[in-house]
């Protein structure tokens, strides 16, 4: 019999905070961060067919490759078993919010189910971001990627904002001037997680704002908001994120920062 088409949700990464502590001979860097992930994503539909396919629907369609580039693609193959992918995309591309990374997670968790037998290429493989979007909820992330540590936090309310400007992880990468940077300290037990963060830094912010410096503009106009309490980049850029008191509190910052600047890439969401 054949198994019926499993149906999975991609949430954007957010890096709370991204500290490159070091570089490998092999060029990639040693990270610390604090990854958590949004109630805001792309959406994968995987179904056994004749033979590999891929769609990609929804309003972040435009440029995502349909065929044997995509991370969905790449997730699935190594199965052995040909699927129909669907991915409606919601997020933006090389944005810092691990949209291929997560799609392929989903991807990975689909095959999973269908197979019934974990992937048989090592996932980190497709992406440093990937075991850390296989996990899916909030973690500390450290060495290239793969050391992952999940952890209890509360849900926190944000509003992720992109300007439009696609970012290329590796070149930020290369921008950066110092790789070896000190790691976080340790997580607060009970105190306020905001006022931790306040003190940890994402790493990579400076070069990426000497690329894309819209970076700079998004950052004040989250910072202006009423009610903010952390202004930060994720991942490599350019989404950056404000982190409010409340859901109605960001979801009204949303709603300020769509009406001053209606071609940003502008979502409320519930980190957790
Ligand atoms: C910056 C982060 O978004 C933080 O979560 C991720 O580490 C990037 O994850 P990703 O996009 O899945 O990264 P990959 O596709 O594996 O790597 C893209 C490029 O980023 C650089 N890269 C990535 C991860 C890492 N630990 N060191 C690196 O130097 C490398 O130049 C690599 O060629
Ligand atoms: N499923 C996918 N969705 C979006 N882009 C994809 C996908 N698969 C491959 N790509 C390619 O990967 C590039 C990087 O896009 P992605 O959304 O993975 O961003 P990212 O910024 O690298 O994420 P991060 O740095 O947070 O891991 C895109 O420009 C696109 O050509």
């Amino acid at each position: 019999m054949t198994p019926p088409a499993t149906d999975g949700f991609a949430p954007a990464k957010v890096n709370l905070s991204l500290h490159v502590t070091g570089q490998r001979a092999d060029g990639y860097h040693l990270l610390d961060s604090l990854v958590m992930f949004a109630d805001v994503g792309d959406r994968v539909t995987v179904a056994p067919a004749p033979v590999m396919s891929l769609r990609v629907t929804g309003p972040r369609a435009a440029g995502v490759p349909e065929d044997a580039r995509n991370l969905c693609w790449k997730a699935a193959e190594p199965f052995g078993l040909p699927v129909a992918i669907t991915l409606d995309k919601h997020l933006p591309a090389a944005a810092g919010i691990g949209g291929g990374s997560s799609d392929a997670a989903a991807v990975l968790r689909a095959m999973e189910a269908l197979t019934g037998r974990p992937s048989p290429m090592p996932v980190a493989r497709l992406g440093a971001d990937v075991p850390v979007c296989l996990l899916g909820r909030a973690a500390r992330m450290r060495g290239i990627g793969a050391d992952i540590q999940p952890l209890e936090i509360a849900p926190l309310h944000a509003v992720l904002v992109n300007p439009g400007v696609a970012v290329s992880t590796p070149e930020v990468f290369r921008a950066l001037a110092r790789k070896d940077n000190p790691a976080m300290t340790d997580l607060p037990w009970n105190a306020d997680l905001t006022a931790w963060l306040a003190a940890q830094r994402n790493d990579l912010e400076p070069p990426a704002r000497a690329l894309q410096p819209v970076i700079g503009t998004v950052l004040e106009a989250l910072g202006a908001c009423a009610g903010v309490r952390l202004v930060r980049m994720s991942g490599s850029g350019a989404t950056c994120f404000g982190l409010f008191e409340s859901r109605a509190v960001a979801d009204s910052a949303a709603q300020d920062l769509r009406r001053g600047n209606p071609d940003w890439w502008v979502r409320a969401c519930t980190l957790s």
